[in-house]
């Protein structure tokens, strides 16, 4: 497959939610056929990875983004979730996996403005992500420099949890911070976790132009309906 030029990012849907489909909540053990019945609808597919330490939960790695590249066009947004002393080799393996965006964390502090100017020389557009207690006010010195800004919704790492009751307000927060970071390029205002049929609603009106999708769109009885109405909010 081919890879997605340049300009993705520009290119996203600006009218709609961005579907951002997370490929930890499809079926791992027939993968390439759950991609390919969910493609229609993904805008992103999104690929957690996750160190057991830094965050709870072992996720994912580099042969698997490869292997992904390989059956699906679509962009691949890796979410690292892993310690400051291994992000930098984390880095440069999702990059050559075939990575189009690659997102670090704002708590990744010591290294972080090492691995922006690394996905700089790599060509990979870069996303941070900011834990649900983590002040929203800590990613505008970096916010120029990205392309998302993803808010975690719930306790990082974890899946089919609720949704924190400071995720609204925490996106209207991110939102002004981009606007008002002076980028000439689109930054994209992302939301991960708690996503579900009543928090969508919500996290729209707040400003996120992207939800990541897990339970909500792999095991909707019906995924045309389900996506729908997603793209109608
Ligand atoms: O990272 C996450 C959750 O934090 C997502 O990427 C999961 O895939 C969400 O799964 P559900 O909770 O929606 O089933």
């Amino acid at each position: 497959m081919t890879t997605p030029s340049k300009t993705w990012i520009a290119d996203l849907p600006k009218d709609r939610l961005i579907a951002e489909f997370s490929v930890w909540s499809a079926d791992l053990v027939r993968l390439a056929d759950d991609l390919a019945r969910v493609d229609p609808h993904v805008d992103i597919l999104h690929i957690d990875v996750a160190d057991g330490h830094f965050a709870p939960a072992m996720l994912f790695f580099p042969d698997l983004v490869a292997s992904v590249r390989k059956v699906s066009a679509r962009p691949i947004h890796v979410h690292l979730m892993v310690a400051d002393s291994i992000l930098l080799s984390q880095i440069e393996q999702f990059a050559d996996a075939g990575s189009d965006l690659i997102s670090l964390h704002v708590e990744n502090e010591s290294v972080a403005d090492e691995a922006l100017d690394l996905l700089d020389r790599r060509g990979v557009a870069a996303g941070m992500v900011l834990k649900v207690d983590t002040p929203v006010e800590r990613v505008e010195k970096y916010a120029s420099r990205l392309s998302f800004v993803t808010l975690l919704g719930t306790a990082i790492g974890v899946k089919g949890q609720g949704l924190d009751e400071k995720a609204g307000a925490r996106l209207q927060q991110a939102k002004q911070i981009i606007a008002g970071c002076g980028a000439a390029h689109r930054i994209v205002l992302a939301a991960d976790g708690g996503i579900r049929e009543h928090t969508v609603p919500l996290l729209r009106q707040s400003g996120a132009e992207t939800v990541v999708l897990g339970s909500l769109a792999f095991n909707a009885p019906s995924l045309d309906e389900r996506m729908a109405w997603v793209r109608a909010l």
